[in-house]
């Protein structure tokens, strides 16, 4: 127990959100203690982006406790949130990826030189001068990537980063993914695409009407769902 202890990184006790008089998450409890990426599923209107913006303190929460247990918690405040339509300014690509660093006073050359970079660690390849709103839609993607890696949170929250993206941009972003894990940093993502979260989720939160209907490590959850929402919605059916 001890030992387990030592290796939670987020915790969350019976967190309750509610809107206009409705409950979007009910008694939300769960420990995370693996390194691997957290997938959070569920059907539409589900919590899932609610959950995600809860956990990084976008949505304040009704009850309930949300608890950074590294030991280094200033390390785990370091964070990124990637949202479904990337927020887009009236700038060049490069100078939207190097923002963060700007507002951070990093000079605009080395934040710029950062910029380029970050954006060569997503595969965007693009001209980098262009202005940020004639990008495609994976390149828009690849450009909230790498303006959300450019100050290497520790922990990333993306919500349906690969939503309407080809199987060729997915791979990439799903590449870029896996070499961020492998560094370090905590990832928690939302997905629709349950192929991708098979091969991504390291552990599965499964989310049906605001309340976590199953935490699984991945393989388990797909090779044995243990719930009836589960197993119906990763059949393709209709969780009514
Ligand atoms: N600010 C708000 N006010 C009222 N209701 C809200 C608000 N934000 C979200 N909701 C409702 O909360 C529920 C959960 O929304 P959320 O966006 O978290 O679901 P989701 O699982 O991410 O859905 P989707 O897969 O469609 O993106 C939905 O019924 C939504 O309409």
């Amino acid at each position: 127990m001890v030992g387990q202890r030592k290796t939670c990184w987020l915790e969350l006790e019976n967190v309750t959100l509610r809107r206009q008089g409705r409950a979007i998450l009910q008694d939300i409890r769960f420990r995370l203690d693996d390194t691997g990426i957290v997938i959070v599923m569920g059907p539409n209107g589900a919590g899932k982006t609610t959950l995600l913006r809860a956990i990084h303190g976008l949505e304040r929460i009704r009850s309930g406790t949300i608890r950074w247990c590294d030991d280094d918690h200033a390390d785990s405040l370091r964070q990124a949130f990637v949202f479904q339509s990337p927020v887009l300014m009236r700038r060049s690509v490069v100078d939207c990826i190097a923002y963060p660093l700007r507002l951070d006073g990093v000079a605009r050359g080395p934040a710029r030189k950062a910029a380029q970079a970050a954006a060569h660690e997503v595969g965007l390849t693009v001209d980098l001068e262009k202005p940020v709103r004639v990008l495609s839609g994976g390149e828009k993607q690849k450009m909230a990537l790498a303006r959300a890696l450019i100050r290497a949170p520790k922990v990333l929250f993306l919500d349906e980063p690969c939503a309407n993206l080809d199987g060729r941009a997915t791979k990439e972003i799903e590449e870029t993914l896996c070499r961020v894990r492998d560094t370090g940093t905590r990832i928690i993502m939302s997905t629709h695409d349950i192929g991708q979260a098979r091969r991504l989720a390291g552990t599965v939160l499964f989310l049906h009407d605001g309340r976590l209907v199953e935490h699984a490590e991945g393989t388990a959850f797909f090779t044995a769902p243990k719930t009836r929402e589960a197993q119906t919605y990763l059949t393709g059916g209709l969780l009514l």
